[in-house]
């Protein structure tokens, strides 16, 4: 470990994070009343242009309305090279109730993104007497997203999640695609005869989830589009847990189960890691470092893994 200790980041349920169009406002209590950890009302892609001032209104009034229970309950603003975004946030902050804990800022670019809308929101907090602060996450969508990510997630204090919006990433990069997220049929290797798939987005992920670790921030796979494809959307969040995300998105309820499924981890791999860390404290008591657990090595730093796996479980159901 460096000088630097790695910060934890902040300790809150994330496996799924549920989308509705803030210009279909009957979607609302369903979405409150769906099993998805964060909420989040969207006034950018879902919406069309004509309907901006429409949901932004609806939107500040379900804040209040609706009952959104213990959920993290987040809005996405518009982009900052939208006329929408400034609007967006000041009557967001100034008309809507307390129960708004985050914003979800789009297609950032640089840190300098991030700080604007951090300024804006400070100055209207400060001048509405709002004591509770509100929280960013931001989505990294861009070429320009990824290639600064670090300083991003380095942004500002407010900044709790980071996600990644495999839609416009793949606009962004000029990906010959218009699948959002998973398999993509031309990205393979080929060896006598046989197609081998390989993951487009991983590079990007592992990117995100290292800027992520880094400033303690929590990191989140975006939407995989093909609700239809329970499957596909399973493989893509398994690997996006396994690299160290949190959670995903999900932009049909359908999607929910499954995204709990995945980021809630197993009895199975919960009593494993119990064992390793049982394993451990018997090796530190004879003095050992390492040991062997169902014939294979654990040391200290399996520790630090199987706590991994603990922290979540415990933190998911509450104890
Ligand atoms: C690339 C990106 O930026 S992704 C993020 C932005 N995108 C979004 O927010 C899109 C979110 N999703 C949606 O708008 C919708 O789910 C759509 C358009 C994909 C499909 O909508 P529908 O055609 O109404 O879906 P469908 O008929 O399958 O809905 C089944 C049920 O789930 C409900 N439902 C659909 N979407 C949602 C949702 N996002 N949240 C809660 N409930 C929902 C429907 O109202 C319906 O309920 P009912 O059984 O009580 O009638
Ligand atoms: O906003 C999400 C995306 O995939 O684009
Ligand atoms: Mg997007």
């Amino acid at each position: 470990m460096s000088f630097r200790i790695q910060p934890t980041p902040i300790a809150r349920p994330n496996r799924c994070q549920l989308f509705g169009p803030g210009s279909r406002p009957a979607l609302f209590e369903k979405m409150a009343a769906s099993a998805a950890d964060v909420v989040n009302l969207d006034l950018e892609d879902s919406v069309a242009p004509s309907d901006k001032d429409t949901a932004r209104a609806n939107v500040i009034a379900a804040i209040s309305d609706v009952d959104w229970g213990t959920k993290t309950l987040s809005v996405r603003i518009n982009g900052l090279d939208t006329p929408w975004w400034y609007r967006d946030v000041v009557d967001l902050l100034e008309q809507a109730g307390d129960r708004l804990d985050q914003i979800m800022i789009p297609k950032v670019g640089c840190a300098a993104d991030v700080y604007a809308v951090d300024a804006l929101v400070t100055a209207v907090e400060a001048a509405k007497g709002r004591t509770k602060k509100i929280s960013f996450e931001v989505i990294i969508e861009s070429a320009a997203g990824i290639a600064h990510v670090e300083e991003i997630a380095a942004s500002s204090p407010r900044l709790q999640a980071m996600s990644l919006g495999a839609a416009d990433f793949a606009a962004s990069m000029g990906m010959q695609t218009t699948g959002i997220g998973g398999t993509q049929e031309d990205y393979y290797m080929y060896r006598d005869g046989q197609k081998h798939w390989s993951d487009p987005w991983h590079w990007a992920q592992a990117a995100i989830v290292a800027a992520c670790r880094t400033h303690g921030v929590l990191p989140v796979d975006g939407p995989f589009g093909d609700f239809s494809d329970d499957e596909g959307f399973r493989a893509q969040a398994r690997r996006s847990a396994t690299l160290g995300m949190v959670g995903k998105w999900a932009i049909h309820p359908k999607q929910i189960g499954l995204a709990n499924e995945v980021f809630t981890p197993s009895d199975a791999a919960v009593a494993e890691a119990r064992e390793i860390l049982a394993a451990m404290a018997a090796a530190k008591e004879s003095g050992e470092g390492a040991t062997v657990y169902k014939g294979r090595l654990v040391d200290i730093a399996s520790i630090k893994q199987a706590e991994v796996i603990v922290r979540q479980s415990e933190m998911i159901s509450g104890s």
